[in-house]
């Protein structure tokens, strides 16, 4: 028996076509959902994404603009931009596409958005709201990963659930909405001892280490949700994730596919953080007039 492959394709082609009704119906009431992508330097994966964003916003009906800045521009010309786009109306959402080059100083960046317009969830207070369960914006890949579980019917109350990767962007905070979910969670890292032991303790295993093929079908318990968050380029150009996907599917009971598990899940939850966001706006009483 083979596993039962989660389609983030599928399902972010029906959320997004769910998202321009209600971006048309925002629009009707003076704020039609608008993001701003920032873009700094030109490591090719990063263009592709941004431009992905750009087109999902193009179809769903979203208002975008995208702004450049060359590898070596300073913080400074950066900071400026972000200061402007937080006090533009039309702008719902600011992203600043990561990794930055390494003269930037990305904490101090990312800082600088306003909170209510933070919508990839990285600053300190939606950190701090999702800790503590509170309304807060979820970080993308995450929530995209959390929203295929629930579609596939997971339930994930009373599970083991374990994380191998422990970054700001991925691993805390899915560790934290799994927690949330009622899973036990463990986050295993460069220093956990016997990750292989720790893996084939779970109902639900997340790969979050940016390693490609890291997890072989040893790792998996038979009958396991595999959720693989890893995109690595070989050497040929073909993309894989983190997982030995054909060793993981015969084993697995439900496994994401790399490309279209994860990734297009975080499009996905990017444009419905940014359409909260634009929610929120016309309930404090500020569209954008458009
Ligand atoms: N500011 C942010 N920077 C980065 C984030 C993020 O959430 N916010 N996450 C990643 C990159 N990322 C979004 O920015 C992202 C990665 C992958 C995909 C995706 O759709 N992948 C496709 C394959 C695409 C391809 O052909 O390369 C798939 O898995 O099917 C979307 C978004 C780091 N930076």
């Amino acid at each position: 028996m083979t596993a039962h492959i989660l389609d983030g394709n599928a399902l972010a082609k029906t959320l997004r076509a769910n998202f321009r009704q209600e971006a048309e119906a925002l629009a009707s009431r003076g704020a039609r959902p608008g993001l701003a992508v920032i873009l700094v330097g030109e490591n090719p994966a990063s263009q592709v994404y941004v431009r992905n964003k750009v087109n999902a916003c193009a179809d769903a009906g979203f208002y975008s603009e995208k702004h450049v800045f060359p590898g070596d521009a300073t913080q400074a010309d950066v900071l400026a931009k972000i200061r402007a786009l937080n006090a533009d109306p039309a702008i719902h959402g600011i992203l600043v596409q990561l990794p930055l080059p390494a003269q930037f100083d990305a904490e101090a960046v990312l800082d600088a958005i306003v909170a209510e317009k933070d919508v990839d969830g990285f600053r300190a207070e939606n950190v701090g709201a999702l800790v503590l369960g509170l309304p807060c914006f979820v970080p993308c890949t995450p929530r995209g990963a959390m929203r295929l579980l629930e579609e596939a019917g997971v339930d994930v109350a009373g599970k083991e659930a374990v994380i191998v990767g422990r970054s700001n962007i991925v691993g805390k905070p899915m560790a934290m909405l799994l927690m949330h979910a009622g899973a036990t969670v463990t986050v295993c890292h460069s220093r956990t001892r016997d990750l292989a032991a720790h893996c084939r303790r779970a109902d639900i295993l997340v790969a979050a280490v940016g390693k490609p093929r890291f997890i072989t079908g040893e790792m998996i318990k038979p009958g396991a949700v595999v959720i693989d968050v890893g995109i690595n380029r070989l050497p040929d150009g073909k993309l894989c994730g983190d997982v030995d996907f054909d060793a993981a599917r015969v084993v697995a009971g439900a496994i994401t596919p790399v490309p279209g598990g994860v990734g297009p899940m975080t499009i996905a939850m990017l444009l419905a953080n940014t359409l909260e966001s634009a929610r929120n706006s016309v309930q404090n009483g500020a569209g954008n007039n458009a």
